[in-house]
């Protein structure tokens, strides 16, 4: 989709009809019911729609935090505002309608996909009207979660609903900005944010944390205790006082995120935000429908499609995910540079941040493909689908042509 045109809302109700069912790993260890309540009974939003922003770094987990928090029993009726970076945005759109066996929960009211690019800039405006458009439906739902691209500066999105006349857009006057969460990977949020306070201290993960109210330190099951412990101590050192919560796919007690009114304390973020070291290439003014994002150290994304796969082709499509993720194999590209703490260009290696795929076989099998660096899973999530062609959306540095045909070169073989 063009990044000018608005994006229409989605009905969930199609997908669900389509026969969509819930990724088995994701129901693996899920508890019955959460059973959390919000306390709704004082109104401090003048009548605005609360917004609460869910931040982190690629793959930290905010989709399925967004898919628990939908199939909770709390009585919100949620609009959900999903800003993706890569051509993911159908991908998301199944991974949140997908747990429809909770028939206790409820899933969003409004569904509002904002494809290819940041909130933060360059789909900013596009975004906004887009926003503006979904408030035309206002009643409808009385809740709404806006998940963040995993590159997103969350400081300039949470701009965008501040009531303060010099920041605000007209979203400010229908929309209470009520918190910032932000997901911190138990798994790879260390080494994560050790990277981006060695590159000028201004990584997205540093910008992240620097802008939240409260942390969710997720995917603590895959990770030792001390690992736990040194990543909390590193995420205090950026936000001191900051509650952070450990979970595992996203479970925790809703009343910990939700209605926090964590917007009184705005002028507290700015405080912390101020504080990170600020690079020109950051900064909050920049070019319009520049996509900045595209140029931070290399990170772009490309989409790869995939034909419907026989059996061994989807062995085939393992092992080279595995090659690609892993070994990072591939001949460097020259043409995508990346600057190194010195300021210096070099070539990028090739780093796979993050992988999202759907495919189909020809038996009819559909499964979801989910990576986060080294890590990865494949989800049979239906049967008896009609066989369609299927995509690899890849997002990292060092990407180019090159994967997509030592990709098609593996299935030939
Ligand atoms: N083991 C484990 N896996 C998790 C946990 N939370 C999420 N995952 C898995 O991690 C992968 C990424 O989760 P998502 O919820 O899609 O992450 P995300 O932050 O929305 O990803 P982006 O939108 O690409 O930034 C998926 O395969 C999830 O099933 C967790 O607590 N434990």
């Amino acid at each position: 989709m063009d990044d000018d045109e608005i994006p229409e809302l989605v009905d969930l109700s199609t997908l669900q009809t389509a026969g969509i069912t819930t990724p088995e790993s994701n129901q693996a260890g899920q508890p019955a019911s959460m059973n959390a309540k919000v306390d709704k009974s004082e109104d401090v939003t003048n009548g605005r729609v609360p917004l609460t922003i869910l931040t982190g770094f690629l793959g930290a987990g905010k989709s399925t935090l967004l898919r628990r928090i939908l199939t909770e029993k709390h009585g919100y009726r949620i609009a959900v505002i999903m800003n993706e970076f890569g051509d993911t945005a159908d991908l998301e759109t199944i991974n949140i309608s997908s747990n429809t066996d909770n028939t206790d929960g409820e899933l969003a009211e409004e569904v509002l996909e904002l494809a290819n690019g940041c909130l933060c800039c360059s789909v900013k405006d596009t975004g906004i009207a887009s926003i503006e458009k979904l408030m035309e439906k206002k009643g409808a739902f009385d809740y709404i979660l806006l998940e963040t691209t995993g590159l997103a500066d969350p400081a300039p999105i949470a701009a965008l609903f501040w009531e303060n006349e010099e920041y605000a857009t007209g979203l400010g006057s229908m929309i209470a900005l009520d918190g910032v969460i932000c997901l911190i990977d138990a798994v790879f949020g260390l080494e994560q944010i050790e990277k981006d306070r060695a590159i000028h201290g201004i990584g997205e993960s540093l910008r992240q944390l620097a802008c939240a109210d409260v942390v969710l330190l997720n995917k603590c099951d895959l990770v030792e205790e001390d690992m736990i412990i040194s990543t909390e101590h590193a995420i205090r050192t950026l936000n001191t006082s900051i509650p952070i919560h450990r979970t595992v796919r996203g479970e925790l007690s809703l009343d910990k995120i939700l209605n926090l009114d964590a917007f009184h304390s705005r002028p507290q973020l700015a405080l912390d935000y101020g504080q990170l070291d600020h690079d020109h290439d950051h900064d909050h003014e920049h070019d319009e429908g520049e996509d900045r994002h595209n140029h931070f150290r290399g990170i772009t994304s490309m989409v790869i499609s995939l034909p419907v796969l026989t059996d061994s082709q989807e062995a085939l499509l393992d092992e080279w995910i595995r090659k690609t993720l892993w070994e990072g194999l591939y001949e460097e590209e020259p043409d995508l540079a990346t600057e190194d703490s010195s300021g210096t260009e070099k070539p990028a290696r090739l780093k796979v941040l993050r992988c999202k795929g759907i495919y189909w076989t020809n038996a009819g099998k559909q499964a979801v493909i989910q990576g986060v660096q080294t890590l990865y899973e494949v989800t049979v999530v239906g049967h008896e689908q009609r066989p369609e062609e299927g995509k690899i959306v890849l997002i990292g540095t060092g990407l180019g042509p090159h994967l997509s045909t030592s990709l098609q070169q593996s299935l030939r073989a």
